[in-house]
């Protein structure tokens, strides 16, 4: 007989399979089941608790070097223990979630960062107990090399863990819902950084606004995995006299789409709410028939009445920073990030043989090239944050 049949066998003696078809029973993630499977019977019969437990140390065995053995609350408490006693391993128990009161634990007993920790279920039916427990060590700092449990259901959900846990999908959306446009980046970079700074060794900032962590410094040889933290947006790139405002793209914003859409302008007094507006399909005639979104005829709409007031609700102008095409890209992009800004001459008819600027434009060039290097101080640190 393999260790399951025994398992179930003993199981089965015990009376610890209630079957209540009439009346299902409701499991931890609200399946309603016929079936209950209470392992908790097992300990109260020493034999079979014995041969559990002795099937569990077998399968720890396998696990080899780990340094914790922890239970899941609470059905794996008293199997982890045991567990734990016949291997002389120190032992922990975690929570579904950490006490309200006392010293609000989660994770109740001895742990260190880097451990490596066996994680011991009495049962896996959804495995939600169990990836709840995982991602509780994994937050401590530990590392898991394992669960065990006396049986699964053998669900696909639970055979299929997704790498997707309650804690990255959370992060996911805290860091979809903050706004990070291209150029400012920072308050999403320190929210990555805050979410993934169990699992690194050390982290770093470049002029050129990376934000990037490392494992294993220092070794040869390396991978690089490259992730975007910017948010496509709008500028605000003009406002007209009647309180419209006209944007710019900030990344590769899609203006097709934009029209209808609810917009946050983020300003200097906070959060300024607007619609992209667009006019009715049944005004739409003539010229207009056929009127598709362009950079140039979609507008922002915040309820004021003329550009004083929107202006007073905190919307101004903002300069959008892109490629340029000139070897100030070439700056920028060298050693690492270099913190580069061109500043151009407005004129007309450039490439020309006629190509004309205003003189009083090339005096304020000159000023405002002058003023931007005063405002440079020694070692001004440039980075995000
Ligand atoms: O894989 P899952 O869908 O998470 O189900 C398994 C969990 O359900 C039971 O816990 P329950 O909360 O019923 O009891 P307990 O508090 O005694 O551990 C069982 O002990 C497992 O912990």
């Amino acid at each position: 007989m393999s260790i399951a049949q025994e398992v179930a066998k003993n199981l089965l003696q015990i009376n610890a399979v209630k079957l209540s078809p009439q009346n299902p029973f409701t499991w931890a993630s609200g399946i309603k089941s016929p079936i209950y499977c209470d392992n908790r019977i097992t300990l109260s019969y020493p034999s079979v608790r014995d041969f559990i437990i002795q099937a569990f140390v077998e399968k720890a065995q396998k696990f080899e070097p780990f340094d914790i053995v922890a239970g899941v609350a609470t059905a794996g408490i008293p199997h982890g223990a045991l567990i734990a006693d016949r291997m002389k391993k120190p032992f922990i128990y975690i929570r579904e979630k950490a006490k309200s009161h006392g010293r609000q634990n989660q994770i109740e007993g001895i742990i260190h960062e880097g451990a490596k920790v066996l994680v011991i279920e009495d049962l896996i039916s959804t495995g939600g107990s169990s990836i709840k427990a995982v991602e509780a060590a994994r937050e401590a700092g530990c590392e898991v090399v394992g669960v065990l449990a006396i049986f699964s259901y053998g669900f696909e959900k639970a055979e299929r863990m997704s790498v997707i846990t309650s804690a990255s999908e959370q992060f996911l959306y805290t860091y979809l819902n903050n706004a990070s446009p291209t150029g400012f980046e920072a308050s999403g970079q320190k929210l990555w950084l805050e979410y993934i700074r169990p699992f690194i060794d050390e982290w770093h900032l470049d002029n050129y606004g990376t934000a990037y962590a490392v494992i294993n410094p220092g070794k040869p040889y390396r991978v690089v995995i490259e992730g975007h933290a910017d948010e496509i947006s709008w500028f605000v790139n003009y406002i007209t006299d009647d309180g419209f405002i006209n944007v710019i793209r900030n990344g590769g914003s899609d203006q097709v789409i934009a029209p209808s859409k609810r917009v946050n302008i983020h300003t200097k007094k906070g959060i300024v709410k607007g619609v992209f507006g667009w006019p009715a399909i049944h005004v739409r005639t003539g010229k207009d028939a056929n009127l598709m979104p362009e950079i140039a005829n979609i507008f922002i709409d915040i309820g004021a009445k003329n550009k004083e007031e929107v202006a007073n609700m905190g919307v101004h102008r903002q300069a959008a920073s892109r490629t340029t095409g000139t070897d100030t890209d070439a700056f920028a992009y060298s050693n690492g990030g270099v913190v580069s800004a061109l500043i151009s001459l407005p004129l007309r008819y450039m490439h020309t043989t006629v190509e004309m600027a205003h003189k009083e434009d090339i005096e304020n060039v000159i000023r405002l090239m002058y003023e931007t290097l005063q405002k440079i101080e020694a070692h001004h640190n440039f980075k995000y944050f």
